[in-house]
């Protein structure tokens, strides 16, 4: 029925579609299809169930698995040619493929809303009209409408469609057109308008690089020549060596080859300097992309990256799905930084998709960072990457000192020892500021009850309310829910509630006290919350006025502060002893990022470190700067364990209001893949560990149980996890759990 020619075999459209099964769906072609290219990449509506849906046509087949009579047609072809390139097509494929994810929803994240939306005309692309079918004898259902009839007349005259511009120019009226639709005589298509990507200025620069170091000038000579090749760069500069200065030349040899560079960072909005560094180098057009554009914004970015107008595209995580015209470079800032992977959803590491990328686009990618992650350095000590190293600050500037306060025995106020009141007052002196850094926010991380030992507890969560003082409140940091602050013990009624623990806000009234006269600073998720407060924040720091900076990672992240000469950690020891095996390496990273924040202009940087551990190796070895030492020495644990990078992970997440029924979903689904002979031969090769509950059982009033998967091999690890996905897709339990797969995960909570 849907063929233009009955002998002609069958045609399936094989269309993803934005739901989470694992498969593509079949449909016939519109049923006035007539036979005009299926070209994949095309967006199509479709029926689905009780909804119509977009989705992406991947491939045609004359063979379905499916019976003929639960086929549909769909109901429109939205686009004339794909907006979504082979190249980006391929990797979501791969993506989804790769993190056992659904391809739809793999796109729905990869593509700006307006293209999930199936909206397009006014953004790049022209709506056209074009007859429903070659059908003389539709002209006799019009006899009685003249114009129409003359209107039709044309549009068969001019197979390809005509735009209402089009139309108005051959003297056809909108409303003639409308009259038409609503006949079904014509249908509607969406064409992509020529791209028009004016040429670059012919000086590239706005202002002139620097000089570089020799060992910085080695780094950008050696990515340069690889230009147009693939080849993965591992860019280990320790903190303040200049690495943006290193991205800034390479991408300049890039742009002269009339390519683009693709550059992702962590977190713009943190870091608003990077992108004005970018911007202030360079005359090309640049496309920002980050969570805070409208859509409109998203999808105008997303058409320069794609028209080859745009020569630098600076995102994060999710812009390593951008279409490039011309790609040159693929470069990833603070590669180690968890943003990178995606904790929901499609669980990605954009770190890991940009490696494959840059090898699909035969681009050189290069990561770069003070403290890689140890699955890079692995790869780099296998030869799989290549390392360029900067051992040293940039310009003049010096390593930080780095000492350990031992806070046994000592006096504190607010979690700070009294000894820093003096250092600090002596650093503020000199006219320079002090950063201290926290992980906690909040006033104290719980309350508890002296009398009886009741504890300030969430009921939806496996957690401590935290202490807030402003506003005054208890709220669960994990679900949101608040809750007044009780005078009496609701337990004992006894009157003696005391905060346990140090946080930000805490840390700022010992603070304000030992310094009333100097400018505090305090930067953490609370006092940013509103739009612009974080770049309001930095314009204060960047004023270069004595001052104290507080606050949490948010402090700790890529910024250049030249006036802050000490840093203070108040906190090491609650990372040293974590559950996660990641806990050192994370720890020894953010220890690493923030002490690096000391001393990277005239000054000479101090860096002290509370603990009640000054002998913990770890410590030991960041004292002395060795961080490469402590690398080695977890990968060597690591390795000892088969842990990653010596060894693969997934996770599979299952949690349900109902306590047994998580756990029961995932034991089925162990059971049910014993039986086949395929997972018999896989369990020598893969372990499985548990379900056992997650190290935050309850979370969100939810109970949450995970399978951990473990091999030396990826190939064993995948399969069996797909068989895994099978059962659990066929579970009827898994209508009232909601379950996930983590593949790589970063996180084990
Ligand atoms: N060749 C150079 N000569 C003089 N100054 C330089 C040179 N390269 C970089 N700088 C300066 O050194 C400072 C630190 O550089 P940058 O912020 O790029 O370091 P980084 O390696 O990215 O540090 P981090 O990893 O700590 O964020 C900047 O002010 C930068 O302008
Ligand atoms: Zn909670």
């Amino acid at each position: 029925m849907s063929q233009p020619d009955s002998q002609a075999p069958t045609t399936y459209l094989q269309v993803a579609l934005p739901v989470p099964f694992r498969r593509l769906f079949d449909y016939y072609p519109p049923r006035r299809w007539k036979g005009e290219p299926l070209k994949p990449g095309i967006r199509v509506k479709v029926s689905f169930g009780n909804r119509q849906l977009i989705g992406v046509l991947i491939n045609t087949s004359h063979h379905s698995d499916w019976p003929a009579d639960k086929l549909k047609p769909v109901l429109e072809l939205i686009d004339e040619q794909p907006l979504i390139p082979p190249e980006l097509l391929k990797l979501c494929q791969w993506t989804a493929k790769y993190y056992h994810h659904s391809l739809g929803e793999t796109l729905q994240v990869a593509l700006p809303a307006v293209l999930r939306q199936g909206k397009t005309a006014g953004y790049g692309t022209a709506t056209k009209y074009r007859a429903a079918t070659a059908d003389q004898d539709q002209t006799i259902a019009l006899s009685r409408a003249p114009k129409q009839l003359a209107a039709y007349k044309t549009l068969l005259e001019h197979p390809s469609g005509l735009t209402l511009a089009g139309l108005k120019g051959l003297g056809i009226a909108s409303h003639i057109v409308q009259g038409l639709r609503q006949k079904q005589l014509i249908t509607e298509v969406q064409s992509r308008e020529p791209a028009t990507a004016k040429p670059w200025p012919s000086n590239l620069l706005r202002q002139p690089a620097l000089t570089l170091n020799p060992a910085q000038q080695q780094a950008v000579t050696t990515v340069s020549q690889q230009l147009g090749q693939f080849c993965c760069f591992l860019l280990q500069g320790v903190t303040g060596s200049g690495k943006t200065e290193v991205y800034l030349q390479i991408i300049e040899a890039c742009l002269k080859q009339k390519r683009q560079a693709l550059v992702l960072i962590p977190e713009i909005g943190l870091t608003p300097q990077t992108l004005q560094r970018f911007q202030a180098r360079f005359s090309v057009p640049i496309a920002t992309l980050h969570s805070n554009l409208t859509d409109l914004e998203r999808w105008q970015a997303w058409q320069a990256a794609a028209s080859g107008q745009a020569g630098i595209i600076i995102g994060t995580r999710s812009a390593i799905f951008t279409p490039l015209a011309n790609p040159g470079v693929i470069i990833i800032d603070e590669e180690h930084d968890g943003s990178f992977k995606q904790q929901d959803n499609l669980r990605y590491s954009a770190r890991d998709v940009a490696v494959y990328r840059a090898n699909q686009l035969l681009a050189p990618i290069v990561l770069g960072s003070a403290t890689p992650a140890l699955e890079s350095l692995y790869n780099a000590a296998m030869g799989r990457y290549q390392k360029l190293e900067l051992p040293d600050r940039a310009g003049d500037a010096k390593p930080p000192a780095i000492n350990m306060l031992d806070l046994k025995g000592k006096p504190l106020s607010d979690g700070l020892a009294l000894d820093l009141q003096p250092l600090m007052a002596s650093h503020l002196a000199t006219g320079n500021q002090v950063l201290v850094f926290i992980n906690r926010r909040g006033f104290a991380p719980t309350l508890i009850c002296h009398e009886c030992g009741w504890l300030s507890d969430c009921s939806h969560c496996d957690a401590h309310l935290t202490l807030h003082r402003y506003p005054p409140l208890l709220r669960c940091h994990h679900c949101g829910v608040e809750e007044n602050i009780p005078t009496l013990c609701p337990q004992c009624q006894q009157n003696s509630l005391h905060p346990v623990g140090t946080g930000t806000e805490r840390c700022e009234a010992t603070l304000s006290q030992w310094f009333p006269e100097t400018e505090l600073i305090r930067i953490d998720r609370d006092t940013t919350q509103r739009k612009n407060a974080m770049q309001e924040l930095l314009e204060k720091i960047h004023q270069e006025k004595p001052a104290i900076l507080l606050g949490t990672q948010m402090l700790a992240k890529g910024h250049h502060f030249p006036k802050v000469s000490l840093v203070v950690v108040v906190d090491a020891d609650s990372g040293l002893f974590s559950a996660d095996f990641r806990g050192v390496e994370k720890l020894a990273q953010l220890l690493t990022q923030v002490a690096g924040r000391a001393g990277r202009a005239a000054a000479q940087g101090e860096v002290i470190i509370q603990t009640h551990q000054p002998d913990h190796r770890m410590l030991q070895l960041l004292q002395a700067g060795l961080y490469d030492e402590l690398t080695q020495s977890l990968l060597k644990e690591r390795q000892g364990l088969s842990l990653p990078p010596f060894g693969y992970m997934v996770l599979l997440r299952a949690e349900s209001p109902h306590q047994q029924k998580a756990e029961a979903l995932l034991n089925e689904a162990c059971q049910t893949i014993q039986q086949t002979d395929l997972a018999a031969s896989l369990f020598n090769s893969v372990d499985i560990l548990g379900p056992l509950p997650a190290p935050m059982e309850k979370r969100q009033g939810r109970f949450r149980y995970q399978l951990a998967l473990h091999a030396r091999q990826r190939q064993p690890l995948h399969q069996l996890t797909q068989l895994l996905i099978q059962c659990l897709e066929n579970s009827k339990l898994s209508r009232q759990v909601r379950w996930s797969v983590d593949v790589d995960p970063q996180d084990m909570g």
